[in-house]
């Protein structure tokens, strides 16, 4: 049994209700589950695969999900860049591999999966570029039609080519993504299309799986999860998830959460340093990272506690800090990720570097798109191919 109930004033809305803030107060709603006698233990997890739907009782999807196969991503151990910054537990959890390449897939099984439970017919978004993919490709899934907003120009090739192809409705917006993120939700609500960004709360019960499976893989909790910033739905989403793990008697801890946003673009980081109660839009936000180009976090509310009640921090990397860490992802790690994902591993770098991490901490870093969603960005940084006659001797040549 869940509800939602709203994490200002506490109204509760019944689960069948098309809302996604609260009609009280304006804020934003979370899942809540009667998690005091659950009637499932941690061996039944256990016995289950590795996959988002391994948690299934504290999911909302009541029915047959809409799935891809989603989740079980892989926790790889960072030996080498470690090593470089004198930390002995240093992991990636790899959400580029996701069926189409980010973790907004965990949301979207469930959020798809919600629309259908709803009898919603037509699903939306705005989006920088992965959610819209994730949308396109789980509404073809679904069978339903999928309307996705993106902002003019600033979208990675491999996002709108994978949001062209799924069949979805592709809109450019003469505008940032926080405009179009405004017009959708407007328009969601007064033509009665389901919303799907992550001020949607079921989407987010699907993201909240990250931190879940870390667990499972690292075998305890971490010390520290550290993720980039954007939209800042998925910090929230996985501090939630580890709160539920305590909850259940599951753990006894909670990770330090972590968030990096880039500093052209870090209204976060800002209202964490200065101590804001209520984040302040940034205008014009700007990054390579176009995935993370966002000033208005819509969960920003949900960040900042997530980020306070853990002891965490939010910093700032540069664009050139995300492209290096990019590179040496790729190059000494064998992880490919686009430059939104760099920003976590650059945040921890740059910490490291600081002095600020011990060297024992067990720091997960949630890598969070595949490095073909930017190609651009890619070639832009790399030499080209060499060019040869095809005999062997200007083989020989080249390698010489
Ligand atoms: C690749 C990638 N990383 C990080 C983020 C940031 O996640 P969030 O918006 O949940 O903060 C996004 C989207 O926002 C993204 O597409
Ligand atoms: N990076 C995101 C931005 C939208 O965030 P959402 O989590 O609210 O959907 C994207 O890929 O569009």
């Amino acid at each position: 049994m869940f509800r939602l109930v709203c994490i200002n004033c506490g109204a509760e809305y019944d689960q069948s209700e098309i809302i996604y803030r609260c009609s009280k107060c304006n804020h934003l709603l979370t899942v809540k589950y009667d998690l005091e006698s659950p009637g499932f233990t941690r061996a039944d997890w256990n016995s289950r695969p590795l996959s988002l739907w391994r948690y299934k009782e504290i999911l909302p999807v009541t029915g047959e999900p809409v799935t891809l196969q989603e989740g079980g991503t892989p926790l790889y151990h960072m030996k080498r860049i470690g090593e470089e910054l004198g930390l002995k537990n240093l992991y990636a959890k790899h959400e580029g591999l996701n069926p189409s390449g980010s973790f907004k897939d965990r949301g979207m099984t469930v959020g798809v999966s919600m629309a259908l439970q709803l009898g919603m017919k037509t699903v939306a978004c705005a989006s920088t570029g992965n959610t819209s993919a994730s949308l396109a490709q789980y509404a073809a899934k679904a069978g339903i039609p999928a309307v996705v907003l993106l902002p003019a120009g600033k979208v990675a090739l491999g996002k709108v080519a994978q949001a062209l192809m799924h069949g979805a409705k592709v809109i450019a917006v003469r505008g940032n993504f926080d405009r179009a993120l405004e017009m959708v939700q407007e328009l969601c609500l007064t033509e009665g299309l389901y919303l799907l960004n992550s001020v949607n709360p079921y989407r987010l019960e699907g993201q909240k799986t990250i931190g879940l499976e870390t667990v499972d893989q690292l075998g305890e909790v971490p010390d520290r999860m550290v993720l980039p910033v954007g939209n800042a739905g998925n910090i929230s989403a996985v501090y939630k998830g580890m709160l539920e793990l305590e909850e259940l008697g599951f753990t006894d801890k909670i990770p330090v959460m972590t968030g990096v946003q880039a500093a052209g673009s870090m209204p976060v980081v800002k209202a964490i340093a200065e101590g804001l109660e209520v984040l302040e839009p940034q205008k014009d936000p700007e990054t390579i990272a176009t995935a993370i180009r966002i000033g208005a976090p819509v969960n920003a509310e949900k960040a900042l506690l997530a980020i306070r009640q853990t002891g965490g921090t939010a910093l700032s990397v540069t664009d050139d800090e995300i492209l290096e860490m990019q590179r040496d992802l790729a190059r000494k790690e064998g992880i490919g990720v686009e430059p939104a994902s760099a920003a976590s591993v650059a945040g921890i770098k740059k910490m490291a570097e600081a002095g600020l991490l011990d060297k024992d901490e067990k720091i997960v870093c949630v890598v969070t798109g595949h490095l073909l969603k930017d190609p651009e960005t890619v070639i832009r940084q790399c030499d080209p191919p060499v060019e040869i006659d095809a005999d062997l001797k200007s083989l020989r040549a080249v390698l010489r």
